[in-house]
């Protein structure tokens, strides 16, 4: 798997240019695409500028030498680079597995051009296996959780590996909906979009245009839409 992940990684890697601004994914996969532009920056001279979507992935960055601006600093981003959790056949995608959600979102919002790298294990035809991550503001999030309860969305509050509720680098909490199937993902995200007290959902329909598909079996496929 690791090797799958390395594999996607560095083909999203050609895509980066000199001189270009690049939006930095998180997670286990767009780490490996992280580690490939540091590496081309110390080997090859390499010059660009990340924009990072989390504390997690700016820390490996500043390691890599790989200078940063804060997004309000660019004006826009050339392309940004992700990992996704599901990616469904119209290219719409669930993220936030690693609670990155909101500022990868944003990120992806103010890309010119935006990437996914998945193993092909993440390709489904449905949306929902993967548990929904919404973002919620701490103040009143029981009451939202009592909302999807009662919408029958099967919310779990999202806790770390010590049982304390996480708390996003965005400061809020998160919400996982265990939907099983997600049937229309156009109406749920208008759903979660005009509910008090989210701030963002994991729900990415429509943003990609290109997938970087890993498999053990047919090495890297890229889908465009
Ligand atoms: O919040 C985390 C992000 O959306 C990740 O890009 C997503 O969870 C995929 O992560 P991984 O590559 O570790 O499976």
């Amino acid at each position: 798997m690791e090797n799958i992940k390395k594999l996607v990684g560095v083909e999203a890697a050609k895509f980066v240019k000199d001189g270009m601004i690049v939006g930095l994914g998180t997670g286990s996969t767009a780490a490996f695409f992280v580690a490939e532009l540091g590496r081309r920056v110390a080997e090859e001279n390499l010059q660009i500028v990340g924009v990072t979507t989390s504390s997690v992935t700016s820390e490996q960055a500043c390691r890599l030498g790989i200078a940063l601006k804060n997004i309000d600093d660019v004006d826009a981003i050339d392309l940004t680079v992700d990992g996704a959790d599901e990616v469904d056949l119209a290219l719409n995608g669930i993220k936030g597995g690693g609670a990155a959600l909101l500022m990868e979102k944003i990120v992806a919002t103010y890309s010119r051009d935006y990437i996914w790298i998945v193993d092909d294990a993440k390709m489904v035809t449905h949306l929902g296996a993967f548990p929904l991550p919404v973002e919620v503001v701490t103040f009143g999030y029981g009451q939202v959780f009592r909302l999807f309860e009662k919408l029958g969305f099967n919310p779990v509050v999202r806790v770390d590996a010590s049982g304390e509720i996480v708390v996003t680098d965005m400061g809020n909490h998160i919400i996982d909906l265990h939907l099983a199937e997600i049937k229309d993902p156009e109406r749920l995200a208008n759903l979660l979009d005009e509910t008090v007290g989210v701030v963002e959902h994991g729900l990415f329909n429509g943003m990609v245009k290109k997938v970087i598909v890993g498999s053990a079996s047919e090495g890297v496929k890229i889908i465009t839409k």
